[in-house]
């Protein structure tokens, strides 16, 4: 397990402003300060530029290295610091897009949050042609069950409806290898404990875990 924590300095600006920000990761964990250096995918790193970025932001640069190599990350920063464009391109680096089963599954706690992920992916992942889907709430099952069905490399989607495309076997799991639970304080403040153990049931045994969050955890 890594853990990398970028805070704000009292009264330090917000953004990306990087210099205004204190550190805490657990030991062997660097920060990487290029996207080049990263070992990214070629296609990924020019979707990445495409997208207007140019340097890792400081989360970014501690969480992604540790999240690509395998390692189970809990990764907190406060909003606006670049945690889900960070999920979107550790999805996007993770995922063989030469097989068109779901390898990669991001759970957020609002609707809005899981669809933001999957249009950061699509865009951050558009030369790599990965295909993602939100699985939310409110939307219609039908087009769930039709995209799931197609094929799509990642599901971003809220736990109760991810859960129920799990349990009619629309949404398969066997392929699943990197589990991100997105704000998972939030998730467990809204009560969505129960729906997230019986979606981690039905998950392959060897799957690695990433908790980005904006909230301190060990507090
Ligand atoms: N490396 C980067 N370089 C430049 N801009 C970036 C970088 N990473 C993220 N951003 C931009 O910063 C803003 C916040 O990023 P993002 O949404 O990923 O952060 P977040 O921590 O998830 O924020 P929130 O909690 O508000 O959703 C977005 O406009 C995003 O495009």
């Amino acid at each position: 397990m890594a853990a990398a924590t970028a805070m704000r300095r009292r009264g330090g600006g917000g953004g990306m402003d990087d210099d205004k920000m204190v550190f805490e990761t657990t030991e062997g964990v660097e920060a990487i300060t290029s996207f080049d250096a990263m070992g990214i995918k070629d296609d990924l790193l020019r979707g990445i530029y495409q997208y207007g970025f140019e340097k890792p932001s400081a989360i970014q640069q501690r969480a992604v290295m540790p999240i690509i190599k395998g390692r189970d990350v809990i990764a907190q920063a406060q909003s606006g610091t670049g945690k889900t464009s960070m999920i979107a391109l550790t999805v996007c680096q993770t995922v063989d897009t030469s097989s068109r089963e779901v390898q990669a599954l991001i759970l957020s706690p609002t609707r809005e949050l899981a669809t933001q992920t999957e249009k950061v992916i699509l865009a951050i992942g558009d030369f790599i042609n990965i295909q993602a889907h939100a699985c939310v709430g409110g939307k219609s099952v039908g087009e769930d069950i039709r995209k799931l069905e197609h094929g799509v490399h990642v599901v971003s989607g809220t736990p109760g409806r991810v859960c129920d495309m799990i349990k009619r076997k629309t949404l398969r799991t066997r392929a699943i290898k990197l589990l991100v639970l997105d704000e998972s304080d939030e998730m467990l403040s809204r009560g969505f404990k129960d729906q997230i153990y019986d979606v981690y049931r039905y998950l392959p045994p060897d799957l690695q875990v990433c908790c980005p969050g904006s909230c301190f955890l060990f507090d």
